[in-house]
């Protein structure tokens, strides 16, 4: 995924820096982003979705940067991002709120409707497309979220925590759309579940304190988990474990 920060500093209001200096790319393919709460996963996202500006450094998408405002259009188009928490309009229908989000981006109104519906397919949920989205279920409206983003034939897709209180399930259906999705588009999460980790992504990143802890492939993670693992779920806890020292405890 050519999404890449140079030397990129952010701070929330002039407040201690959550990232200093990171220079980082983020790999192709399912790519899962993991850490503590208040690590800097969500502003990590948010830079690279063009949601936030660093203070200093850039952040690139091939030859477009979110420093220059023209490209902004163009990188928001390629780059798409779902926000934690995402905003949604009252009594509007499933396929309503994605044409809604074409439209925000620029696409005329008919196309918007048209791509609308095949967004919820891509999320299996073209049957609910009629459905107001507050009569969905929490998973289910997240899906809608997800496919807001798609709307417009994004190459990269930024989901922040899209798993957050969806039951095992859920989840399940979630990470077989996104196994088909990922065959169109690079797509990097975060999220506090490592129970899916093994089969569900091909690299992942641990972010600790704004510095990347570890980057590399799924493999490559596991192979840092304490011998006495045995289930996946162990193992990539363990291997998380190795990456985060917070008093021997797990923060998430
Ligand atoms: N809007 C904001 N205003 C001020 N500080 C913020 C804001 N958003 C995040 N922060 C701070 O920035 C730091 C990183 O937060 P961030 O949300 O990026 O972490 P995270 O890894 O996504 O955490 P979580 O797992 O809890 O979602 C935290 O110290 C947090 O308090």
């Amino acid at each position: 995924m050519p999404i890449s920060m140079s030397e990129c500093s952010f701070s929330y209001r002039r407040r201690r820096p959550v990232l200093r200096d990171l220079s980082y790319t983020l790999p192709p393919g399912r790519t899962v982003l993991l850490g503590p709460n208040g690590a800097g996963k969500s502003t990590l996202l948010g830079l690279c979705a063009s949601a936030l500006r660093p203070d200093s450094g850039s952040v690139t998408y091939g030859d477009l940067s979110t420093g220059r405002r023209r490209a902004l259009p163009a990188f928001r188009r390629r780059v798409a991002w779902m926000p934690q928490q995402v905003e949604q309009v009252q009594g509007l229908t499933a396929r309503d709120q994605v044409a809604y989000s074409g439209w925000l981006k620029g696409m005329p109104r008919r196309e918007a409707w048209r791509e609308a519906l095949q967004a919820l397919d891509r999320v299996e949920l073209a049957d609910r497309a009629d459905d107001k989205v507050q009569e969905l279920s929490g998973g289910q409206q997240r899906r809608v979220a997800v496919a807001q983003a798609l709307v417009h034939d994004a190459e990269v897709l930024l989901l922040d925590e899209p798993t957050a209180g969806m039951d095992p399930r859920q989840r399940q259906v979630f990470h077989q759309i996104l196994a088909d999705l990922s065959k169109e588009v690079h797509i990097a999460l975060s999220t506090h579940d490592t129970s899916d980790i093994a089969n569900s992504y091909d690299s992942v990143v641990v972010l600790s304190d704004g510095q990347v802890r570890f980057s590399g492939t799924v493999v490559d993670f596991l192979s840092h988990a304490s011998a006495t693992a045995t289930s996946d779920e162990q193992r990539a806890t363990s291997a998380y474990q190795a990456f985060i020292e917070i008093d021997g405890a797990i923060s998430w």
